[in-house]
């Protein structure tokens, strides 16, 4: 650990591209309380132009968190940094807490950063956080369903170094290879103080036991343990992750918006864990679900693609695998009509743009009657790509249909882009291949560059 200040920021911050600024996400915690001085250090040496803004989330959820956010406002006035306190308003639900918390945490992060045109979210995650995260995620049943945990070993990688949100900023944690007590330690140094969050050290819960655990008898060894296992687990994932973003290339197409179509050689692969990890991404995008499909469930459809033709619905997803290909594509279950909102995610898989925003319009599938009527070519059967097509979403409005995109050239009330389900919220950069491979096959928009030069797998950022 490098004990020296200006080296600490240069090596925890030379690789990002500060050119478009940054949000530093600060509770008033020791570590986010040490990013914002160290990011500040940082920025006035070597970008002093670079806009920072620290951001502090209220979440109302302790009766101190006003009283919080308004100490780091005025720390931040002190040291002529510009801050900004964003409430967390909406209904607060009565389960799953923490992660609607922290959704709602990364959702108001993102909408100041793009207010100033700033693309770059730092937190003050530490090595001890990603310990304790790792531990966590090692004693939960495994298919745990939260949005970053994802499930299975791939969880067991921890946090990613960085992370795409939204598909459209990036949320990077510089200190996921630095520990809590250098921080600490720089903070008394210098005479900083930080807020001391009373539930950190609370022993009803989960994380403040974990942490307890590794602070005490034996707690370094288990620690430097946790971290060697989420180094390894982490090249795994990236390592799997590159074999599924090749084989998606080489024998995945799409005939017609929302069918893929797999080469029967895709089967055939002797790489059958890129082939299952591709197949369940695959899946998961077609039926528009945020979670990958249960593993499984695809190993056991995979063994039964090898073997020949079949018929199978699997994450919202159909399954047909004829001779002349496998194609996947949404099943007709369970299509919304809903309002039409602005940016909003259609069935989890389509991104509208509204260009008519005129009320009483209604997104909803295109359905079959309207399917029929299109002229459809190339790369599958009709019947099959008219079937996809009707799961595409159109316009609607007092039951008439007002268009459909891609069928003709009427001016559109909107307009309509599809999202890589699983990844369309949270993109952590371990996924980066897989789902720029599967963004290209379908037509997504293209992935916004790393916000640095790049990180090695153990969780790190590279050193130039
Ligand atoms: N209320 C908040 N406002 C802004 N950023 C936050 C908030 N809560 C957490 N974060 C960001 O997420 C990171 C990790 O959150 P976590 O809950 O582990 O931290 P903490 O205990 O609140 O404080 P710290 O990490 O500063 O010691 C923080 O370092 C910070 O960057």
């Amino acid at each position: 650990m490098l004990d020296a200040e200006g080296d600490l920021s240069d090596c925890l911050f030379a690789d990002f591209d500060f050119s478009h600024g940054a949000v530093a996400a600060v509770s008033g915690g020791s570590d986010s309380t040490a990013l914002l001085f160290l990011l500040k250090d940082h920025l006035d040496l070597i970008a002093p132009a670079a806009k920072l803004l620290a951001v502090t989330i209220d979440h109302g959820l302790r009766p101190n968190s006003a009283a919080e956010a308004r100490t780091v406002a005025s720390v931040c006035a002190e040291h002529g940094i510009t801050h900004r306190t964003l409430a967390w308003s909406g209904p607060k639900p009565s389960t799953g807490l923490p992660a609607a918390a922290r959704e709602a945490r990364y959702r108001l992060l993102a909408e100041a950063a793009e207010e100033e045109g700033i693309r770059l979210i730092l937190t003050g995650h530490t090595a001890d956080d990603q310990a304790e995260t790792v531990l966590m995620r090692q004693a939960r049943d495994e298919g745990v369903r939260d949005a970053e945990v994802l499930e299975g070993g791939r969880g067991l990688a921890g946090m990613a170094p960085a992370t795409l949100y939204d598909w459209r900023v990036w949320i990077a944690r510089p200190f996921l290879g630095t520990r809590r007590a250098a921080l600490r330690e720089m903070l008394k140094r210098r005479g900083i103080g930080w807020i001391e969050d009373p539930t950190n050290v609370d022993q009803r819960f989960e994380r403040p036991r974990v942490r307890a655990s590794l602070a005490g008898a034996d707690g370094e060894r288990r620690f430097e343990e946790a971290i060697a296992r989420t180094r390894q687990a982490a090249a795994e994932r990236e390592a799997l992750g590159r074999r599924a973003a090749a084989l998606i290339g080489a024998f995945a197409s799409r005939p017609a918006s929302g069918l893929i179509r797999l080469d029967r050689d895709f089967v055939a692969s002797e790489d059958s864990a890129a082939a299952i990890y591709a197949l369940r991404i695959l899946l998961a995008t077609v039926g528009g679900v945020s979670f990958l499909a249960d593993e499984a469930r695809c190993r056991a459809l995979f063994q039964r693609l090898r073997s020949g033709t079949l018929c199978a619905t699997l994450s919202r997803t159909v399954v047909d695998a004829r001779r002349a290909g496998i194609f996947l594509y949404r099943e007709a279950r369970n299509l919304p009509v809903v309002p039409a909102e602005d940016q909003a995610i259609w069935d989890g898989r389509r991104r509208i743009t509204l260009s008519d925003r005129s009320a009483g319009l209604v997104i909803g599938p295109l359905g079959s009657a309207a399917a029929k009527r299109l002229v459809v070519e190339g790369g599958a059967p009709a019947a099959m790509l008219r079937k996809a097509l009707a799961a595409e979403p159109a316009a609607w409005r007092g039951g008439e249909g007002l268009d459909f995109a891609g069928a003709d050239a009427r001016p559109r009330p909107m307009a309509v882009a599809p999202v890589v389900s699983p990844f369309a919220c949270f993109l952590p950069s371990f996924d980066l291949l897989p789902a720029a491979a599967v963004a290209t096959l379908i037509g997504a928009p293209a992935l916004p560059a790393l916000p640095c030069r790049g990180h090695d797998r153990s969780g790190a950022w590279a050193k130039a």
